[in-house]
Order: structure tokens, then C-alpha cells, then sequence
């Protein structure tokens, strides 16, 4: 098996493809030295480390990484919900601060208003966003978006009445109807079973080609990065994680799981990311415990005493 440990990018691409550097759009985000870490002092945790990353306009790209590398935290940066302890990340030249409709981020949990309707979770946000247009056109344009992605028939349920495939559409909808330019996707498929996972890529792989905004997807899984992804960029494991190499995916779209099952450059592509990601875990865990090694405990020279029968000592006590 062969393990690919290069540091600069790894171009898999097809002959045919054009260079994807040579024709690379303009970034429309660039992360440039970010850190960022959780609390301070022996509890403080680092959690990702140096990171530099241009996000081109109208790409999709996908982060792959293993559970708890940070991969959430990445987004939520992105998103301007948390700020980088050092570093810079801006969008179109401009310094992310806070967060901004610009930039509309899809949660792993849906995080829908369980007291509204599937349209009064979405109009919520677009009455917040487009408060200039006319109560017809705000009403016109949810239903637009519940209808993008197939939810019709369901506008008038609740999220306990939802599955959580409509729930997750329910929030993409949301989401998209902001119309925002850089859409942030937080594993947005992980808590769906495999059926409605794949129908539901599909769908965002649909949307993003109607709408061409730049979508940046967060992932453990490989195959479902190569689907969606012109570029992929595995997230080191923690802490202190930082970017692996750009794999450029370089296949044509629209993409067939089965048929691309038997396709040399696919099984190719999900090898060489698959393997630098087990190669960075075994040499994370080795780094580890080489830093634990020193830290040998010396037990007390003690022996031990049989408590288990509390009458001996009754029997043992000298007579007074
Ligand atoms: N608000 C926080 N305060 C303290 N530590 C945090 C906070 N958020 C995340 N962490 C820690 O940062 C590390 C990375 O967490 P993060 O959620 O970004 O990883 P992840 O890759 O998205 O994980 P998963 O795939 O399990 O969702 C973890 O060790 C986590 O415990």
C-alpha cells in the first residue's frame, strides 16, 4: 500500500482536465496563519494550527478529517461565529469578523426552531434578511427554496413530524434562501442513514450546480468528498491540527457512485487520501506517545493489607 506524504499539492487529475492551477478562479476566502484553541492555562486545548487556505470562487471544496480534528471549529471560523487567536480570514479582500448572510453555514443538527413550521423556520431568516421586499415577494421566494428541495407537501409541519432527511432539507433550505455567496456545510449528511445521505448529496450537488455559489463541506467520509469536490483538503488529526496537501479531484460531472465504483482514476484518488490520512493518524499517535514516555509514575513502596475480613482485626487486638 502505498502511502502519499507529500507536502505540496497532489494533482490527480484527468489528461483530459484543464490544469486546474493554470485556470484556478480568484479566491473569494483566504485564510492566512490561523490558530485557534479552547481555554487557557493546563486546560487550554489547541485545536488547529497554522492553517492557509484559498477558497475559490464558485469551487466546491471539501475538508475531510477524523472526529474531533477540528473540523467543526474550522467552519465555525469561517462562518465569523468564533474569531482565530492569531491569523487573518477574509472574504473578497475583506476581514471576516463576525457572522454575515454573505456566509450561510449548514449544521450537523439541523438547529431548527421546533415551534415553527418548516416555512416559519425559513421565513424567519429571509424576514430578517430581505426586510426591504414586499410581504408577497418574502413569501414567494420561501416557497421557492421548500420546493428546491422537494418539501412541498410538508411546508406546514413541524420538526417533530419531519424525518431527519427533511429536517436536514429544511435547514438547507434555510440556509440557501439567504442566497448566500459562500455556502459552509458542516457534515451535513452525518446523522442520515446511507440512503437518504446519497439522495440528499445529490441534491446539494444539484443546487450547487443551479446556483453556482461556492460551497465548502465538511466530512469523515472520503467517497462522499470525492462525489461532491473539485478539490480536497484533509484536516491533520489534533491538536494542533493542520491542512494535508490539495488533492484536485478532476472528474466529470454529474458523478455516478456505481459506475465510478470500477473507475481506475476514483479508486485511485480515494486510496491516496485515505492512506495520508491513516499515515498523519500513526504518526500523531507515535508523536504522542513519544511525549507521554517521560512521564513514568514511581508508586510508594507500600504493602498492601487484606481489608477483606474486618473481624481479624477485632481477633488480632491485644488484650487490654
Ligand atoms: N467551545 C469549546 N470549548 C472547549 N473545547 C472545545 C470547544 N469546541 C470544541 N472544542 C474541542 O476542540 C476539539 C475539536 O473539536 P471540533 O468540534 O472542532 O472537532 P470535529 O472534527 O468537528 O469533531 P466531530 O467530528 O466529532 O464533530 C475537540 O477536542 C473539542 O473537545
Amino acid at each position: 500500500m502505498s502511502v502519499l506524504l507529500r507536502p505540496e499539492t497532489i494533482k490527480i487529475t484527468r489528461s483530459d482536465s484543464p490544469d486546474p492551477v493554470l485556470h484556478a478562479p480568484a479566491p473569494i476566502i483566504e485564510m492566512k496563519g490561523v490558530y485557534k484553541g479552547y481555554g487557557s492555562g493546563v486546560t487550554r486545548t489547541e485545536v488547529l494550527s497554522n492553517i492557509n487556505l484559498k477558497i475559490r470562487e464558485g469551487e466546491f471544496l471539501a475538508v475531510v478529517g477524523f472526529s474531533g480534528s477540528g473540523k467543526t471549529t474550522f467552519t465555525q471560523l469561517l462562518a465569523g461565529l468564533i474569531k482565530p487567536d492569531q491569523g487573518t480570514i477574509t472574504m473578497d479582500g475583506k476581514r471576516v469578523t463576525g457572522p454575515s448572510p454573505e456566509r450561510g453555514m449548514v449544521f450537523q443538527n439541523y438547529s431548527l426552531l421546533p415551534w415553527l413550521t418548516v416555512r416559519g423556520n425559513i421565513a424567519l431568516s429571509v424576514n430578517a434578511v430581505f426586510k426591504n421586499w414586499s410581504k408577497q415577494a418574502r413569501r414567494d421566494h420561501v416557497d421557492r427554496f421548500i420546493e428546491m428541495v422537494g418539501l412541498s407537501h410538508a411546508a406546514h409541519r413541524r420538526p417533530h413530524e419531519l424525518s431527519g432527511g427533511m429536517r436536514q432539507r429544511t435547514s438547507l433550505a434555510r440556509t440557501l434562501a439567504l442566497k448566500p455567496k459562500v455556502l459552509l456545510l458542516d457534515e451535513p449528511l452525518s446523522a442520515l442513514d446511507a440512503l437518504t445521505r446519497s439522495q440528499l448529496g445529490d441534491e446539494i450537488l444539484k443546487i450547487w450546480g443551479e446556483e453556482r455559489q461556492t460551497c465548502l463541506m465538511i466530512t469523515n467520509d472520503v467517497d462522499e468528498a470525492i462525489m461532491v469536490a473539485d478539490r480536497i483538503v484533509p484536516l491533520n488529526p489534533g491538536p494542533n491540527a493542520s491542512l494535508g496537501p490539495v488533492f484536485t479531484v478532476g472528474l466529470d460531472r454529474p458523478r455516478n457512485k456505481t459506475e465510478l465504483n470500477d473507475n481506475e482514476h476514483f479508486k485511485g484518488l480515494r486510496n491516496a487520501v485515505t492512506n495520508y490520512l491513516v499515515a498523519v493518524r500513526q504518526r500523531a499517535r507515535k508523536e504522542e506517545q513519544a511525549s507521554t514516555q517521560h512521564l513514568k509514575f514511581r508508586l510508594p513502596e507500600i504493602e498492601p493489607q487484606d481489608l477483606s475480613r474486618p473481624f481479624r482485626a477485632i481477633h488480632n487486638t491485644p488484650p487490654r
